[in-house]
């Protein structure tokens, strides 16, 4: 039987870079901000909350990994981020059978919190519990600790659910939200889990990352 969270740095993390990135219209983990990839970024910022050493989940012919262990979707066809929910579960069933939770991070929100899995482990109080983040009223569910306990739940929902709506499948379960606050910057409030979906979205990723810069 996997343990229950003692400690949230111990919950396994993993990158979820699974996707097609149809709007960057190139591999957004690779795409540069204030000259480092979104992917070393992200890497680095869940690396200084979490212990447990860092999987990417993402397409098996990915060459520039970080250094970081490959780990393709256990289902074929690109069946969105709860596909990498799914595989994320398989490997730490296998890999670390004392976690009763991971924790999933996407690949394009470089300003997320840093107490992100601290904060979203507190208001867990069961094992089969989900907890996911959110801001200024949106779910932001791609930011969320998932119990391997409804690893069969999950498969069986994805391949049977042909919409695959996340809010669905997480209505399912018990999910304790946790809301984070926008960061304070001179030109404004940044929310935390800004999305890098869009060449657009970088050019506004890079402002905000220079005035954060500027942040006491
Ligand atoms: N493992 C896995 N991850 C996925 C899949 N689809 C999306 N993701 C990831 O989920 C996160 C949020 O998805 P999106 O922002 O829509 O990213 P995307 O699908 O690459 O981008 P678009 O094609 O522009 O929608 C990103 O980190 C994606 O890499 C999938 O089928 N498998
Ligand atoms: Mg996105």
């Amino acid at each position: 039987m996997p343990g229950f969270i003692t400690n949230p740095a111990d919950i396994p993390p993993y990158l979820l870079a699974g996707g097609r990135s149809s709007r960057m219209g190139a591999n957004k983990a690779l795409v540069l901000l204030g000259g480092e990839s979104l992917l070393a970024r992200i890497a680095t910022r869940i690396g200084q909350q979490q212990r447990k050493s860092i999987v990417l989940n993402a397409d098996a012919d990915w060459s520039d990994t970080v250094g970081l262990p490959l780990l393709p979707d256990t289902l074929p066809g690109k069946l969105g981020p709860l596909a990498g929910v799914l595989t994320a579960m398989r490997d730490a069933a296998k890999k670390h059978p004392q976690a009763s939770h991971i924790a999933t991070v996407p690949i394009d929100s470089p300003f997320f919190p840093s107490d992100l899995v601290a904060r979203l482990a507190k208001t867990i109080e069961g094992r089969d519990e989900i907890a996911i983040a959110a801001s200024s009223g949106r779910d932001h569910p791609v930011f969320g600790l998932w119990p391997v306990s409804i690893a069969d739940d999950l498969e069986t929902w994805i391949l049977g659910d042909d919409k695959r709506r996340v809010r669905d499948f997480l209505a399912r379960h018990i999910v304790r939200k946790v809301d984070f606050a926008m960061i304070q910057t001179p030109i404004g409030p940044l929310d935390p889990f800004f999305n890098v979906n869009t060449p657009d979205d970088l050019i506004a990723a890079e402002t905000w990352l220079a005035a954060l810069e500027q942040t006491p």
